[in-house]
């Protein structure tokens, strides 16, 4: 069976309110590609407003959760929560909160184990920095991210999407070509499919992300291991349907 598309827009913290409604108007009036996925990540002080108007056929996520159910943890919510207002969702993982906010491979594990105890299905991000794909680096980098996951997944692949994000792309303007994307996509399947399953590599949609753009999107979408992607500056503007129609 083939994987099924799966675009995800994540807004960081960026909008208010009158932009995330703004944003949703231009996602109903579309038209989205039928047969792709769509999820928005969305702040999480506007969750519950975007998925009261959001319409059933778009996902919402959150951008982060912790890794407990409840109790004394300032500022942090609980995939229940998430769940309580009828998200689905979380990003997890993605390198703004490695770098910026310390996170390592071990606390993004038991962040995604906790997520998917909980039924939320996960978006779970990897990538390398400019300077450990100069060192060559990368390979080892997205394997060891991906290795420190598996036994907070098991066998509930299911309900998570991988995303590549090459941090040097990430909101620089600097797409990874489409071969540098798809070599890396293609490795991560192979080293999935000797250290998870066959099934699971074969299954598995892996996004790509990093300055994805209208105007990239369709050559990417082209290459036959990426399956989606994860879009952060484009994903605020009306191209960002575009982007989802890229295999259109
Ligand atoms: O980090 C990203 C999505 O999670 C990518 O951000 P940009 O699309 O702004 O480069």
């Amino acid at each position: 069976m083939g994987r099924k598309f799966v675009v995800g827009g994540n807004w960081k913290m960026n909008g208010d309110k009158k932009q995330v409604t703004e944003i949703v108007e231009t996602l109903k009036k579309g038209p989205l590609d039928p047969n792709v996925e769509v999820v928005v990540g969305v702040p999480a002080i506007y969750l519950e407003y975007v998925q009261s108007i959001i319409p059933g056929t778009i996902s919402v996520a959150a951008q982060n959760c912790w890794k407990v159910a409840k109790g004394a943890f300032t500022g942090e919510i609980s995939p229940a929560m998430i769940k309580d207002i009828g998200a689905n969702w979380v990003i997890l993982g993605h390198s703004e909160r490695r770098t910026i906010f310390g996170e390592k491979d071990e606390l993004v594990a038991e962040k995604v184990a906790h997520a998917l105890e909980n039924g939320l299905k996960v978006i779970a991000c990897i990538g390398e920095t400019l300077e450990e794909r100069e060192a060559g680096k990368t390979e080892e980098v997205v394997f060891r991210q991906t290795k420190a996951l598996l036994p907070a997944i098991g066998n509930n692949w299911g309900n998570v999407v991988l995303a590549y994000e090459p941090v040097w792309a990430i909101g620089t303007g600097k797409t990874a070509s489409p071969q540098q994307a798809q070599d890396v996509h293609a490795s991560l399947r192979t080293w999935l499919s000797a250290n998870a399953s066959a099934d699971v590599a074969a299954a598995v949609r892996i996004q790509y992300g990093g300055s994805v753009t209208a105007a990239n999107a369709k050559e990417l979408a082209a290459c036959p291991d990426i399956d989606g992607f994860l879009v952060g500056g484009a994903s605020l503007k009306p191209e960002f349907i575009d982007i989802v129609n890229a295999t259109q």
